[in-house]
């Protein structure tokens, strides 16, 4: 830098350089030589520092200052207090990896995760292999719980179910959810996102919206979602022939169209935009995780993070301008509240006047981010279990006769399936509760510990990564049985607490205690009445070109599709 001359500031100050063009005042009463550093006061540095033009106050203050504090939180977070609480676990001698720090297992991971891949596996409901195969082998290796490092996190891998339950219910509220990263958070700002006090305000609203007595006006719904999939197949298929279709992405439109029409009704057209731009959004996700993601990579212009921030800004407005719409015909008295955002809206006025605010308590972008989530959280969570019913019936198909006589005998073989005739259904939720249990759609959840904290005998220092692998303990013999691999409905004929060896539940597809999902019953009836639709009107088979290949991406997909020979009954 042309004229520069430099000064040297008393410690914890450190060097800079400046343009004396612009500050000579301040260079010539700051500049000390080496030879006398005693004659600088921390006062003339301050004055000195005062005096500096704004810029050169950003470039050679502010921005080393922000520099060195984030060079500091990133090696505190990727190294020292990985370093601290995985040395705090090795002391109490927990088994595991925990000094393949930090790349060992990463390497390991990538090799297993590219094996996987690589080709279908033959078709066995063991899934494990597959799924999460590091965790799977480290599980193999060192037992129920045991210690592990993805990149610098380590992580704490509870295969006990009696322990995942304790997490899960957290009664002492010692754990939490794992910060979701930015980009989750601005897909969905929702209840998953949120803890405390606005996770719990936001439940106690939600969770009237999705009550079993709810969901009965939004049966229509289901009904001609269900409909319009089954009218759609029965024109692709021949009427003595079998015609081959992939199910799962049929499944998906089907599962977007659902919570389009029940969350909105009458404004459904735009709920279908939003459930097209929120599909492609969850695409493009993967796409960011697939790819190098560093922190601050999501601020770059690439043409996949220009693609992300157009989708967000099209959802936003076009719910916006519904929950705006819904707003003021709730004020003229015309509010319609047999909907998801009607539900949500009515719930939300009679907390707020219950709690005696003036403001609502939630907000209009509070109502947008649940909406989002409703799609992120129940579309391919529905779509994948139907996915799976499908192949898992098409390989069994005396479980398939099973089913579709229930059906024809509680609703004949053209009655509109209705809730009443859903509760009866006993064979049908038996073989969703196995589907469930062998493909659970989301296959492993996380926590952190919130603070210090006992578990199983061992104390946890706050901030370790719990990893509740669901689909391991799903497959586990010495829960389920021998049998554990193979698709056996009956055993849940008794209940879900009756279904494994255990003298307590060890199921938790939609996870357990105060976060359980909320959308639970709504996906069940929407399974049952879309099935029961199906099987009413077809037979099917795997067709020759499916390949097995379950693969975690934010749920439990078919890699490669699932393609279903379909014969009209
Ligand atoms: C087969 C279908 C589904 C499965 C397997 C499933 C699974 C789950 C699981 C495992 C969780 C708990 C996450 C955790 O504890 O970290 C969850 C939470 C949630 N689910 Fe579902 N889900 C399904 C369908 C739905 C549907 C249809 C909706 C809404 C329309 C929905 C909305 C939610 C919401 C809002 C949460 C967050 C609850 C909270 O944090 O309080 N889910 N789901």
């Amino acid at each position: 830098m042309a004229g520069a001359e430099q000064f040297r500031s008393p410690s914890p100050l450190p060097s800079y350089k400046c343009s004396a063009s612009s500050n000579d005042e301040a260079i010539r009463r700051a500049t000390i030589t080496p030879s006398e550093p005693s004659s600088l006061s921390p006062a003339m540095a301050i004055e000195a520092v005062l005096q500096l033009q704004p810029w050169s106050l950003l470039c050679f203050t502010v921005l080393p200052m922000a520099l060195l504090w984030w060079a500091w939180r990133v090696l505190e977070s990727t190294w020292i207090i990985p370093r601290r609480l995985g040395r705090a676990l090795q002391s109490q001698g927990l088994p595991g990896t925990a000094y393949r720090f930090p790349f060992g297992d990463l390497k390991e991971f990538a090799r297993l995760a590219a094996a996987a891949r690589a080709k279908p596996m033959p078709l066995s409901h063991d899934i494990t292999p597959r799924v999460h195969r590091l965790h799977h082998n480290i599980i193999s290796e060192h037992g129920k719980i045991a210690v592990t490092w993805l990149g610098p996190t380590p992580r704490v891998i509870v295969n006990d179910p009696k322990l995942v339950r304790e997490i899960l219910a957290n009664k002492l509220g010692h754990f939490r959810k794992r910060k979701n990263n930015g980009i989750v958070k601005r897909l969905a700002n929702g209840l998953v996102s949120h803890d405390g006090d606005k996770w719990a305000a936001h439940r106690k609203i939600i969770n009237p919206a999705f009550h079993l007595e709810k969901l009965k006006k939004m049966l229509p719904a289901f009904a001609a979602c269900a409909n319009e999939l089954v009218a759609r197949w029965e024109g692709y298929v021949e009427s003595d022939g079998a015609k081959e279709i992939d199910v799962w992405p049929e499944f998906q439109n089907l599962t977007g169209d659902v919570i389009s029409r029940s969350a909105f009704g009458s404004s459904f057209s735009e709920g279908r935009r939003i459930f097209q731009l929120q599909s492609e959004q969850a695409q493009n996700l993967v796409k960011m995780i697939n790819s190098l993601y560093l922190p601050g990579f999501r601020f770059l212009p690439t043409q996949l993070n220009r693609r992300i921030k157009a989708n967000a800004r099209e959802v936003e407005a076009l719910l916006r301008g519904i929950v705006s719409k819904r707003e003021a015909a709730m004020k003229e008295g015309r509010g319609n509240n047999d909907d998801l955002l009607g539900l949500l809206m009515e719930s939300n006025v009679a907390e707020t006047k219950q709690a005696g605010n003036s403001k609502p308590i939630m907000t209009m972008d509070d109502i947008i981010g649940e909406l989002k989530l409703f799609y992120f959280a129940g579309m391919d969570t529905t779509a994948v279990l139907l996915t799976w019913t499908m192949v898992v019936l098409s390989v069994h198909p005396e479980w398939q006769d099973r089913a579709r006589e229930e059906v024809l005998r509680v609703f004949g073989k053209n009655n509109q399936p209705d809730l009443d005739g859903i509760n009866q259904l006993k064979t049908v939720t038996m073989i969703l509760y196995e589907v469930l249990r062998l493909y659970p759609p989301v296959v492993q959840l996380d926590r952190q510990t919130y603070m210090e904290t006992e578990l199983g005998g061992v104390r946890y220092p706050a901030g370790v990564v719990l990893s509740l692998p669901i689909v391991f303990i799903h497959h586990d013999k010495d829960v389920w049985g021998e049998d554990a691999d193979e698709f056996r409905p009956e055993r849940f004929a008794d209940g879900v607490s009756r279904a494994s060896k255990l003298d307590s539940p060890a199921f938790f597809p939609f996870g357990w205690g105060p976060r359980i999902c909320v959308g639970q019953s709504f996906a069940l009836v929407e399974a049952k009445m879309a099935l029961s639709s199906i099987l009413q009107r077809f037979s099917f088979g795997l067709s020759p070109s499916y390949a097995h290949a379950p693969f975690p991406v934010s749920t439990l997909q078919p890699e490669h599709g699932a393609q279903i020979m379909l014969k009209k009954l």
